[in-house]
């Protein structure tokens, strides 16, 4: 997969060199490019930023040097992108979208700054993505997140494959409660049945436990769940006992 990011801050990039995602570069699943676009930019003051018509508060990135360095991409890299531009008035981000994303041979994101951008660069994108109801200071923060996101349901990125599909999300639902050793720290015991070695016991207790969590953090998660007959009977039991 290629990834390109179009900021005005690249170093703020240097963490992706870092852990799995490093890792991933090394072994060549991914290749990470940063481009700044304040290079393209073709005033003598090389300013990427300008007042908005009518007035208001703050700077918007102007239109030139972002469809300058698309170009730039395109150029060195031909063909199909998905390009992502950092709105907070986008589609919010989740896992579903993760898992899209990683089927992709080229992602671009478009980090902004400032106000946000001038209307007419969304005409150069496929998809406007927020990471939440809060606003940061620039896309370059929300942009590592998804990739990081992307990048763990591409095969091979993280060590064990099946490790993503068990996270929290992937199926609909909240993840179950874990331990490590030792089996009684301070006097907190592990539940008895996690050392029972009965594997079938296990995926139950595994089960229930993370209905229980969804059901009491995130029942809106349950509402579009897409669950199997077994987890619609065990959340009937649990909703019973509550
Ligand atoms: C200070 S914000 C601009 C906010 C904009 N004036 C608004 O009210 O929507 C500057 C840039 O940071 C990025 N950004 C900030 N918060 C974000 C979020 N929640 N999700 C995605 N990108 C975000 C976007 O690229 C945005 O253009």
């Amino acid at each position: 997969m290629d990834i390109t990011i179009l900021s005005i801050f690249p170093r703020m990039f240097q963490a992706l060199n870092e852990s799995l995602i490093g890792k991933a570069q090394e072994k060549e699943l991914v290749n990470i490019d940063v481009v700044d676009f304040r290079a393209f930019t073709t005033n003598k003051q090389n300013h990427v930023d300008d007042a908005p018509y009518g007035g208001g508060a703050g700077m918007l990135l102007q239109a030139q040097p972002i469809y300058d360095a698309m170009d730039y991409v395109e150029k060195k890299k031909p063909g199909k992108k998905r390009v992502v531009l950092l709105d907070p008035a986008g589609k919010t981000f989740n896992t579903a979208m993760a898992r899209d994303f990683a089927q992709e041979d080229q992602l671009v994101f478009i980090c902004g700054h400032y106000e946000g951008f001038d209307e007419r660069v969304k005409d150069l994108v496929t998809d406007e993505v927020s990471i939440g109801d809060y606003i940061l200071t620039g896309g370059e923060l929300p942009t590592m997140s998804m990739i990081d996101a992307t990048l763990r349901f591409v095969p091979g990125v993280l060590g064990n494959s099946f490790s993503a599909e068990e996270e929290s999300f992937s199926n609909g639902l909240l993840e179950y409660p874990q331990y490590s050793r030792p089996a009684d720290f301070c006097g907190k015991k592990v539940p008895e049945v996690l050392t029972s070695g009965d594997h079938e016991k296990i995926r139950l207790w595994r089960l229930t436990q993370a209905l229980k969590k969804t059901l009491e953090r995130r029942p809106d998660l349950l509402e579009g769940a897409d669950l199997t007959d077994e987890e619609k009977k065990l959340l009937h039991k649990i909703r019973q006992n509550n």
